[in-house]
């Protein structure tokens, strides 16, 4: 196997290189110091891995250059400079590293706290840079008793608040999606009402930067603010609307405000730093030791991982959670990709639609389910350009519509999944189940009940039922060296059979033309999974 290239595009830290450049089976390209413009031009053209921080946007001149790329590793939480779309429509799979920097950015949003109310750089830069001692201009307030207001309550905004608690502040958490005993359990307050977090003395943001994010503190919230708020944004730029930053810094509204993100980065020219009621860092939240070696150990790991094809871990773009889907999920998966494939090669013409359905427990993951057949079908006319990420943007592409529908559980089987792929040469239906947990099996072609191991190469042969064909079949396998390795039979109410021939060996095209001479022959195709 050639070796898979990976290049690192920003500063990791070097324990993540060392994993990178110990790997035999791994091309380890480190980039992280070269201009960007070079980076693209030269090096991620090469790359089967990317590696990446906030510095790198993986956008549209990225993509353009990413054609060997298979996963792009963000090695941190935020993906808003990641264009997931752009990238899941190229095939490639984005992965973060989630929690490896949290207590970074924690402490850094504490850091921040800390300093606004104590104007700590300012008294700090008086004394050691001007020389000054001048203790009376220097009294702070105290975070005890005061109201914060934590806006998203994940895994950082949660971990402040139990901090802010150490401090005997009082505490109201404003996250729509968590269940609100995350931040009751923890003695803190759950508000569903954004009022709750405009009435409070210091607040602080902790959400994805996203279309439902961006600006969510802008000029009229912070209009309904206590005179004298302190604001933190240690998450991203653009979550607070910088030009409404800036008025009430200005103005005074706002008492200070804790900066560790900008819209536009990096920032050495941006209008809040002439301020002198900010504090501000460049964009040093995931910047501890421990959090970069951990970091860069996950990140080095995981695409490590991705470049062999062995796991995505944290993928984003993915149908599937690996650790999250239950056991028996598994070989349904895999039965409707292969019943998808089965589809395509007997109906063997353009695709216009794939109706996905799935009754019994198993119809949780029905959207799964409508990937994996998705994959399947395609993968007919589109072998390897077609993947888990990347299968419902071509399909749409196409114009191929996909419907995905839970049916009532009437088959007497737990589970039964099934595809109904319309072409442009007519229609199939085909459905199956999996019994033991293991054993999957298709149970249904059409309107005839089957019993068939999806393996192998098989011959979907129709036909009038009259005596002597099974006969006839059988003779011209033999005549034509074939070995039948199983012959399953199923008929319908219309006097009409269908075989499933599976064989040892190559199908040749005087074999099909000989089976579709028979006068009893209806249709014939074939298939290889
Ligand atoms: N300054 C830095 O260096 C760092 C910044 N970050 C930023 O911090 C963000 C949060 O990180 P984590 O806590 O690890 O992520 P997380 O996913 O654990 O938490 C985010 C929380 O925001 C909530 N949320 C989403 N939309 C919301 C909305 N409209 N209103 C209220 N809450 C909403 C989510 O429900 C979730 O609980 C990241 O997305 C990243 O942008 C993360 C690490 C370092
Ligand atoms: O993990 C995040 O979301 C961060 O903001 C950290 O970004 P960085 O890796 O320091 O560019």
């Amino acid at each position: 196997m050639s070796k898979k290239t990976i290049v690192v595009c920003d500063h990791i830290h070097q324990d993540g290189l060392d994993i990178l450049a110990n790997d035999s089976e791994i091309e380890f390209i480190n980039a992280a110091d070269e201009p960007k413009d070079k980076l693209l031009a030269e090096f991620i053209p090469l790359a089967d891995v990317a590696i990446t921080r906030s510095s790198t946007d993986v956008d549209d001149a990225f993509l353009a250059q990413a054609k060997k790329v298979t996963a792009v590793v963000r090695a941190g939480v935020g993906v808003d400079n990641v264009d997931i779309p752009g990238s899941s429509k190229q095939g490639i799979v984005v992965m973060n590293v989630p929690t490896a920097n949290t207590i970074a950015a924690v402490e850094l949003t504490m850091t921040h706290m800390l300093s606004c109310v104590r104007t700590f750089p300012y008294a700090h830069n008086n004394l050691k840079l001007d020389r000054v001692w001048r203790r009376q201009d220097w009294y702070g307030t105290e975070l005890k008793d005061k109201k914060l207001g934590i806006i998203g309550f994940g895994n950082i905004g949660s971990r402040v608040g139990k901090r802010a608690k150490a401090f005997e502040m009082d505490i109201v958490a404003y996250d729509p999606y968590i269940d609100p005993s995350k931040a009751t359990d923890l003695d803190i307050g759950y508000t569903k009402n954004f009022e709750d977090i405009l009435a409070c003395d210091i607040i602080t943001i902790h959400t994805p930067k996203n279309s439902e994010t961006i600006g969510m503190i802008g000029k009229d919230e912070i209009a309904k603010m206590k005179d004298g708020v302190i604001l933190i944004n240690c998450a991203r730029g653009g979550l607070y609307d910088e030009d409404a930053l800036l008025e009430g810094l200005t103005s005074g509204k706002i008492a200070m405000a804790g900066i560790d993100v900008f819209n536009k980065e990096p920032a050495t020219d941006h209008p809040l730093l002439d301020l002198d009621n900010v504090t501000v860092t460049p964009h040093l939240g995931a910047n501890t030791k421990e959090s970069q070696k951990n970091i860069a150990i996950q990140a080095a790991e995981n695409a490590i991982a991705a470049a062999k094809g062995i796991a995505y871990p944290n993928a984003l773009n993915l149908p599937i959670k690996e650790n999250e889907l239950p056991d028996f999920v598994r070989p349904y998966l895999e039965l409707i990709q292969k019943i998808g494939h089965l589809s395509a090669q007997i109906t063997k013409s353009a695709v216009k639609s794939i109706k996905v359905s799935a009754a019994g427990p198993v119809a949780e993951h029905l959207e799964s389910m409508g990937t994996f057949a998705t994959v399947g079908v395609l993968t007919e006319s589109l072998g390897d350009q077609i993947n888990y990420v990347n299968a419902e943007f071509v399909a749409d592409e196409r114009d191929i519509e996909i419907t995905k529908e839970v049916k009532p559980n009437n088959s007497g089987f737990t589970n039964k999944v099934g595809v109904k792929l319309t072409t442009a040469a007519g229609t199939i239906s085909i459905a199956g189940t999996v019994f033991d947990d293991t054993e999957q099996r298709i149970i249904e072609i059409d309107d005839y009940i089957l019993d068939v191991d999806p393996k192998g190469t098989m011959i979907f042969f129709r036909n009038t039922d009259t005596p002597g064909v099974i006969g006839d079949v059988g003779r011209i396998m033999a005549e034509n060296g074939l070995n039948i390795s199983d012959f399953r039979l199923g008929r319908d109410s219309k006097k009409q059979a269908l075989a499933v021939v599976r064989v040892d060996g190559q199908v040749k095209k005087e074999l099909l033309e000989q089976l579709a001479s028979l006068e009893a022959c209806i249709s014939v195709a074939h298939a290889t999974l």
